[in-house]
């Protein structure tokens, strides 16, 4: 291999470990619940919008650095070489890392807490981040009996739009309550989509994911009935009154999810084919997240 081929795989596997797409989890519950905030109120503080942005991408990246780290003591990742403890082979340095970003997200949220002498936010995302603790670390590890998707459901979904619509409004609304529960069923499709290709190492370090306990074929079976849930929803949320009309773009993202479905459906047993399955669930989240958005904001401006 020449330095150059080294070099570009070194970047590659670098890539892969920071997983730059994964950040549009964090990114989405506030984009959609400031745009959502802004239909129903008129108020839209672009200060706090984009303190708690840098907040909740410093903590994704707590949650995934530090899930490297307690990865490497149960062993379950041993063969994956993107993960940031293996490439460094230095944990206490990750880890230390992953404690500052952390610190640093929080004392964002903490930032926006005094501005509006309201602690709810605060709460609520310190709820999440022990959701997201007790997703992977010791000694609860949820997410080893197969219940991080229930975990990541209601961090992504309901408290974190939750929190991005108080922090815009100092107030609740069923609309973005209902919106949470579609972007926490697109974010959990990412995670869910995420432990096709894992079985056999799932299971050896006794990990009982979703697709361990469902099977492959099962797993793959249940992608287009969440995303049909996802559309049904948007449907519900028309018809009720409380997204307005402008909101059905979001059916715009129906080919995503239609591709989503496919691929999981037509290589669930191939882990060397549905590895990337997770970023076509990211697609779907990106698409129907932002298409939901902009819905919210030219409603705003249309009428
Ligand atoms: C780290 C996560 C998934 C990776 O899991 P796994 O170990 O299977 O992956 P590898 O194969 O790559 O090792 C995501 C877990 C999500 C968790 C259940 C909930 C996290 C909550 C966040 C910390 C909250 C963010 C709040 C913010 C948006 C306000
Ligand atoms: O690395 C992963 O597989 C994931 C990382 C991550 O931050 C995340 C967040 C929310 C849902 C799923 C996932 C992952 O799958």
């Amino acid at each position: 291999m020449t330095t150059q081929s080294v070099n570009q795989a070194d970047r590659k596997l670098w890539l892969a470990a920071i997983k730059p797409p994964m950040y549009s989890v964090a990114i989405m519950p506030m984009v959609v619940g400031s745009a959502i905030a802004y239909a129903e109120t008129g108020q839209f503080d672009s200060g706090i919008f984009a303190l708690f942005l840098l907040a909740a991408v410093l903590i994704l990246a707590w949650e995934n650095l530090s899930n490297d780290v307690f990865d490497s003591e149960t062993g379950i990742d041993v063969n994956k070489a993107h993960s940031v403890v293996n490439l460094t082979r230095n944990r206490r340095l990750v880890f230390a890392l992953a404690n500052l970003c952390l610190g640093l997200g929080i004392a964002g949220i903490v930032a926006i807490a005094l501005a509006q002498q309201d602690p709810t936010v605060l709460a609520i995302v310190l709820l999440c981040c022990g959701l997201g603790y007790m997703y992977q670390g010791p000694p609860f590890r949820l997410g080893y009996q197969g219940l991080g998707e229930v975990l990541c459901f209601f961090s992504f979904g309901p408290l974190a739009m939750g929190a991005a619509y108080y922090s815009q409004t100092q107030s609740w609304s069923w609309g973005s309550q209902m919106a949470g529960v579609m972007v926490g069923l697109t974010t959990t499709l990412v995670l869910f989509c995420s432990h096709f290709h894992q079985v056999d190492d799932d299971i050896a370090a006794g990990k009982r994911s979703p697709i361990v306990r469902l099977g492959t074929k099962r797993g793959a079976a249940l992608i287009p009935w969440t995303c049909g849930l996802v559309f049904a929803i948007a449907a519900l949320g028309l018809l009720l009154g409380l997204f307005p009309i402008w909101t059905a773009l979001v059916f715009g993202s129906l080919l995503s999810a239609w591709r989503l479905s496919r691929h999981v459906t037509r290589y669930h047993d191939q882990p060397q084919r549905v590895f990337n399955a997770k970023f076509f669930a990211i697609g779907f989240h990106s698409w129907s997240g932002v298409l939901l958005s902009l819905g919210f904001w030219l409603s705003a401006y249309g009428g």
